[in-house]
Parts: C-alpha cells; sequence; structure tokens
C-alpha cells in the first residue's frame, strides 16, 4: 500500500505513531512505526491485530517494511486512525477527570473490545487509558496489544505498566483475562481521578505494593456507590473472584446509565476528514521543512531517551519482563541503583530520580 507519512499523533515507549494518507484513496490512517530491529513488540502486535476485527478494537490496515529516506529501515502497522485522543487525553481535557456518565460509556465500550478480545483467547495485558483511544463516533476503541498474549498457549514473562498491574501480575505468577479486568478498574479510577492508582513511590515499590502489601487501590469518593460496587467486582485480588467482562457488562453502573452520553468537549487531534486541507497544508509544510529524515532521526534520539525512561518524571514505565519478581529479592547495589532479580532476560527502564535496573538470572 502507498501512503505518506504525516505528523506525529503519539509516543509510546516503543513505537511513534503518525498519521498517514493512503494514496489511493486518500484515506486518513494511523501508522505505528518503529526501527526494524527494535520492532519485535510491533510485529507481535500487528500479527494480533490482524486478527481481530471489533469496532472496539482499532482496525488493522496492514504492516510492512519500507527503506526511509534515510536509509534507517522501519516496520511500520497500519491502523484506522482515532481523531479524538486517548481516554487519558479525555480526562486531562476535562479538568483531569470525566463525569461519571463519560466514564460508565467509554468503561462498557472499554468492556466491549474486551470481551471480544477475550473470546478470541487474547488477553490485551496493557490496559490502561492511554491505551484506549475515542474513535471518529466518539466511540472507546482499544489499541496497542504489543503486550498481548494467546491465554491458551502462552505463558512466559508478565508485561506491562506497573500501576495497572494485578497483584498475581506483580507477583511474576500469571496474566491473563482477569488481569485485564483489574486493568479496568484502575483505568476507571485513572478516569475518575486523572491518575491511575498507586501513584506514590517508584515503579519498583508500586510493584511490591501491588503484589505483597493486601492493600487494594483506594476506590474515588466522588463516584455513586454503583460505581464503588463496579470498582470492588474489578479489583479482587484473587484473580478468580474478579468478574468476567460479560458479567460486569450487566452490572449495574453500566446498565442504568443512559447508553449513549454524548461526550462534550472532543476535540480532534488530527483531520477529521480528507477534506480537512489546512491540516494536511501544514503537514505538508511541516514535513518539507523538517523532513521524514530528521523527524526519524528525532524519533530514534526519542526511543533511546525512553530508554533511560528521562522522558517525565511522573512516567510509570512499561515493564516488558517481570518473570518471577520477588520482592524479596530487591538488591540495593550503590549508586542509586537497585536491581530486581527476575527469572526472564530483564528490561532496563530509569526514572528522573533514580533508575532501576530489571536485569539477571535468579533460580
Ligand atoms: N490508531 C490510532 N489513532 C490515533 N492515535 C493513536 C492510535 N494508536 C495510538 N495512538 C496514539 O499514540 C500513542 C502511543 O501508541 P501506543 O500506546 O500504541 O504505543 P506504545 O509504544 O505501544 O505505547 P506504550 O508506552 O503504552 O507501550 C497512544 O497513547 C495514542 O495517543
Amino acid at each position: 500500500m502507498e501512503w505518506t507519512r504525516g505528523r506525529i499523533l503519539g509516543r509510546g515507549s516503543t513505537a511513534t505513531v503518525y498519521a498517514a494518507t493512503r494514496r489511493d484513496s486518500n484515506e486518513i490512517l494511523a501508522v505505528k512505526s518503529s526501527e526494524l530491529h527494535r520492532s519485535e513488540f510491533l510485529q507481535r502486535e500487528a500479527k494480533i491485530l490482524s486478527s481481530l476485527s471489533s469496532p472496539y478494537v482499532i482496525g488493522y490496515r496492514g504492516s510492512e517494511t519500507r527503506r526511509e529516506p534515510n536509509g534507517v529501515v522501519t516496520y511500520n502497522l497500519l491502523m484506522e486512525r482515532a481523531p479524538y485522543g486517548t481516554l487519558a487525553d479525555a480526562a486531562a481535557k476535562n479538568g483531569g477527570r470525566l463525569e461519571e456518565a463519560a466514564i460508565a460509556k467509554y468503561t462498557r465500550e472499554m468492556l466491549r473490545g474486551l470481551e471480544y478480545v477475550h473470546s478470541r483467547g487474547v488477553a490485551h495485558c496493557d490496559v490502561k487509558g492511554s491505551n484506549v483511544v475515542v474513535g471518529e463516533k466518539g466511540e472507546a476503541k482499544l489499541v496497542d496489544f504489543g503486550c498481548s498474549k494467546r491465554v491458551e498457549v502462552e505463558s512466559g514473562a508478565v508485561v506491562g505498566t506497573p500501576a495497572f498491574m494485578a497483584p498475581e501480575v506483580a507477583r511474576g505468577e500469571r496474566q491473563g483475562r482477569e488481569s485485564d479486568i483489574w486493568a479496568v478498574g484502575c483505568t476507571v479510577i485513572e478516569m475518575a481521578t486523572g491518575s491511575p492508582p498507586w501513584t506514590e513511590g517508584s515503579p519498583v515499590s508500586v510493584l511490591y505494593r501491588v503484589g505483597y502489601s493486601g492493600e487494594a487501590p483506594e476506590l474515588p469518593e466522588l463516584l455513586t456507590e454503583e460505581a464503588k460496587d463496579f470498582l470492588e467486582k474489578c479489583l479482587k485480588r484473587e484473580p478468580k473472584e474478579r468478574w468476567t467482562a460479560t458479567q460486569l457488562l450487566n452490572h449495574p453502573f453500566l446498565i442504568t446509565k443512559p447508553k449513549a452520553e454524548p461526550v462534550s468537549g472532543l476535540v480532534s487531534c488530527s483531520p477529521t476528514s480528507v477534506t480537512d486541507q489546512t491540516f494536511w497544508r501544514s503537514v505538508e509544510e511541516e514535513a518539507e521543512e523538517e523532513g521524514e529524515t530528521e523527524e526519524l532521526q528525532e524519533d530514534t534520539r526519542y526511543l533511546d531517551r525512553l530508554n533511560l525512561w528521562a522522558c517525565h518524571s511522573e512516567r510509570i514505565g512499561r515493564l516488558r519482563c517481570v518473570g518471577g519478581l520477588d520482592g524479596s529479592r530487591l538488591d540495593m547495589e550503590g549508586g542509586g541503583w537497585i536491581t530486581v532479580r527476575v527469572s526472564c532476560e530483564g528490561t532496563m527502564i530509569g526514572g528522573s530520580h533514580e533508575e532501576y535496573l530489571l536485569g539477571g538470572i535468579v533460580n
């Protein structure tokens, strides 16, 4: 497929997402790109996404490698473009939190997406506000299947974002459909308060707290009793006691609210149609000024910075591989470094205040 790269729509820890236009139809798409040699997770995401089809899961449009003008070979996942940003953006734009009716609407759609994905034997494994985008019709859609796994066949390393991890995931025991449900609870808290639970402390201390403290996240005061009851069903520490997506879709919090409340204040982050010429002119000018080459080099630098996890002091980075993490195996190694022994190949993440090395082989 012939397509032209446009402006950046979002950046994650593993890839950058750009607007793109199909040259044959002028359809506006999103393309998630990373350098080929770092594209393991993106290729995996493309494979899983290509097998899914739901109005509540971002649509797959193809994947390919290509040599960029600067000679860098990139892997590109082409997707349906969601014009209204993520649920995290929606909360931020709304003064940090969403109204309960909007939370119920987005949660219902997110769960429809998960119900479908789970029925296909896939666990998303990184559900959070910044991995749920708002589509053309204002509907929530799951994105970022880079961590997802086929639950029947895969065990392996646990993955995801510490603040959204279920206790069994934080302990490195298992990760499946039930862990996604815990993350839905955390995402509801994120929509209601503007931040996920467990915001204090480093990712490692968050993991320890989630995994071993026996605590459940604090329920936002402002929510109604129905919403709090819903959260309790998601945030059961014992995975088997958590409700499934299908059960939750029948919870009073989701069925008594009007079906299609308009969510006010949706502001498109990118053009809503191919006739949005002003936007595309600006994209072309931007591309001409900077050159795609420079943008990609900038991304490479950005990814390098991300590997040192220096992009944001409050960011809770992705933990790719925490299998076998055991709180008793935290070793202080001086110089502000903490080594967390894991039973699989380690991943380095760093913070702006402290840096953490998740590495080593134990057992
Ligand atoms: N189809 C899309 N349409 C519009 N914006 C998108 C789309 N997909 C992703 N984005 C934007 O790009 C951001 C990064 O995408 P994504 O989460 O897939 O990347 P990632 O590198 O896997 O991120 P993470 O840090 O969660 O691992 C999203 O938070 C969102 O803002």
